[in-house]
């Protein structure tokens, strides 16, 4: 099962793979006349009603599959109007290769019936899938009125003109669907669904049956993170300071530079405002760092149970707590982040000495926990050699402490109770010391904006992306405080 929003993210992950999308729509338009012969034997007619985008682009090549049917192909709107250049390439094939087109600029033209009067024997519905917002507009509309009022057996393309894939209800909002276009939320009824690489949450409630077709889309596209997983992480052009994320981190006493690391990152990878609490002893030294920090001082030279209440409000202003960076392993520290994490009911980031606290607290918290390996080890969890092998561990530890985990190493391990994905970006550059605070800050800086999961998946994804730019630059020399500045260009979706 897979939702648009993820189908549109491996879809790119695919193309990044070196397989790209008009690959893709050969195997699709393929699958759709497979589909068609299923239905009707050669010399049937068969009307292909295309829409402007891709899914029109999917029955364009459809035509070229089907020789030896009467294929008449219709165009919705005018051929300069084609949205992708993948589409207008197979709408430009059919007029070289002879197979007869016709645009439709006015709906109402839209004629389905053949010369003698007849409905065609088959119907492709090739005007809408996963681009469609809102409810049918002209000229789809009145189509899907003509097509629904038709006696063929309609095979919709990926989803029926519209239906919302992930839920199954009309685009145009709830209400009964209707042929009638002039009253209610119109959708095509089709009777059978050629659907690709998955099935898709909202078919299962139509009546028709679905086939789901293999698109060639590797499973890699699917397994490993890539430019896809960014899609939709994009920052709002209307919005205001703070609706980007807040993030306060939580670390520092025995060490000044590795909660410095990760609020920076923070920052650079989209937060409006970030906050340090830390130790006085070290607050000037983080503040030196960067004017563009807000920092909290708490007293004394360590963080401890004292301090518990006055981080709790301090992380109540916040969007997502990064929790750990440099605070060290003494025995007040452990019991502040114990007595913290009980009463916490947000989002954290979990990072460093505080992780080994997580196995046993009870805590209504949403836990993203960065381990690496012997860090995960430490918390009971076990690993294993084979990257899929240790993605399952990983993905039952998290089941079993009901919180995502992000298990650093040469191929990192993303996990929730749900799924594992696996991260390869990144270089043997990196495990010089402070990269998992920027690690740990950029994943509490995304989950301000996405699901725990995605933010950890993107987080480790970009700033792999962003140590290999600094290993490029700076080969084995590359240092920690390389990479926040190059989160911006990491988190570029391409
Ligand atoms: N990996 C894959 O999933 C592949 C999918 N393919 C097919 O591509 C479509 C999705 O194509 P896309 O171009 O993104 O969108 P659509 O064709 O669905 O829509 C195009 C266009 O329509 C306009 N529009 C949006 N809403 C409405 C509306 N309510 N009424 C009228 N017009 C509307 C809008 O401007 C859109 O841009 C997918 O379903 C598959 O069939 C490819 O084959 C590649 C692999
Ligand atoms: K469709």
């Amino acid at each position: 099962m897979i939702t648009t929003d993820r189908m549109a993210a491996v879809d790119a992950n695919a193309a990044a793979l070196g397989v790209p999308r008009k690959q893709l729509m050969e195997s699709s338009g393929n699958a759709v006349a497979r589909e068609v012969r299923a239905v009707a034997d050669p010399g049937a007619t068969v009307a292909l009603v295309c829409g402007r985008g891709n899914n029109g682009g999917d029955a364009l090549v459809a035509a070229r599959f089907l020789k030896g049917y009467d294929v008449t192909v219709s165009l919705l709107g005018r051929p300069e109007a084609i949205r992708t250049d993948i589409a207008r390439e197979n709408w430009d094939a059919l007029e070289s290769a002879e197979i007869p087109r016709e645009a439709v600029a006015d709906s109402r033209g839209l004629n389905l019936t053949g010369p003698d009067g007849d409905d065609p024997d088959v119907v492709v519905d090739a005007m809408l899938g996963s681009g469609i917002s809102g409810g049918l507009r002209e000229p789809e509309r009145t189509a899907a009125a003509a097509i629904n009022a038709s006696d063929a057996t309609v095979i919709a393309v990926d989803v029926p003109s519209g239906i919302d894939a992930d839920t199954g209800d009309p685009t145009g909002g709830s209400g009964e669907t209707s042929v009638d276009a002039d009253e209610g939320a119109v959708a095509v009824h089709a009777d059978r669904v050629v659907t690709f690489h998955d099935e898709k949450p909202g078919l299962d409630s139509l009546d028709a049956a679905v086939t789901v077709a293999d698109i060639g889309i590797p499973a890699a596209a699917e397994r490993f993170t890539g430019p896809g997983d960014l899609l939709g992480i994009d920052r709002d052009p209307d919005s205001h300071k703070g609706e980007n994320g807040e993030v306060l981190v939580v670390g520092g006493g025995p060490y000044t530079g590795a909660p410095t690391l990760s609020a920076l990152a923070a920052l650079r990878a989209g937060a409006d405002l970030v906050s340090v609490a830390c130790p006085e002893s070290v607050a000037g030294a983080v503040q030196g760092f960067s004017p563009n920090l807000i920092v909290r001082a708490l007293p004394g030279d360590r963080v401890g149970p004292a301090h518990a209440d006055r981080v709790a409000s301090l992380a109540a202003e916040n969007d997502v707590v990064v929790l750990g960076p440099g605070l060290g392993g003494g025995d007040g520290t452990e019991a502040f982040v114990r007595e913290f994490l009980t009463a916490f009911e947000g989002r954290a980031v979990v990072d460093a000495d505080a992780l080994r606290v997580v196995p046993d607290v009870d805590t209504d918290a949403e836990l993203i926990c960065t381990p690496h390996q012997g860090e995960l080890v430490g918390m009971g969890g076990e690993t294993a050699e084979e990257p899929d092998e240790r993605a399952e561990l990983v993905r039952e530890f998290a089941a079993e402490l009901d919180h995502a985990l992000l298990v650093k190493g040469a191929v990192d391990v993303i996990a929730d109770a749900d799924g594992a994905r696996l991260n390869r970006t990144g270089n043997p550059g990196m495990t010089v010391g402070g990269t998992g605070d920027v690690l740990a800050g950029t994943v509490g800086a995304l989950a301000a904006v996405t699901d725990p999961f995605r933010a950890a998946a993107v987080g480790a994804y970009v700033v792999g992306r962003a140590g290999d730019a600094a290993a490029e630059a700076n080969g084995a020399g590359l240092v920690a405080t390389d990479l926040p500045d190059r989160l911006p260009e990491a988190m570029r979706n391409e």
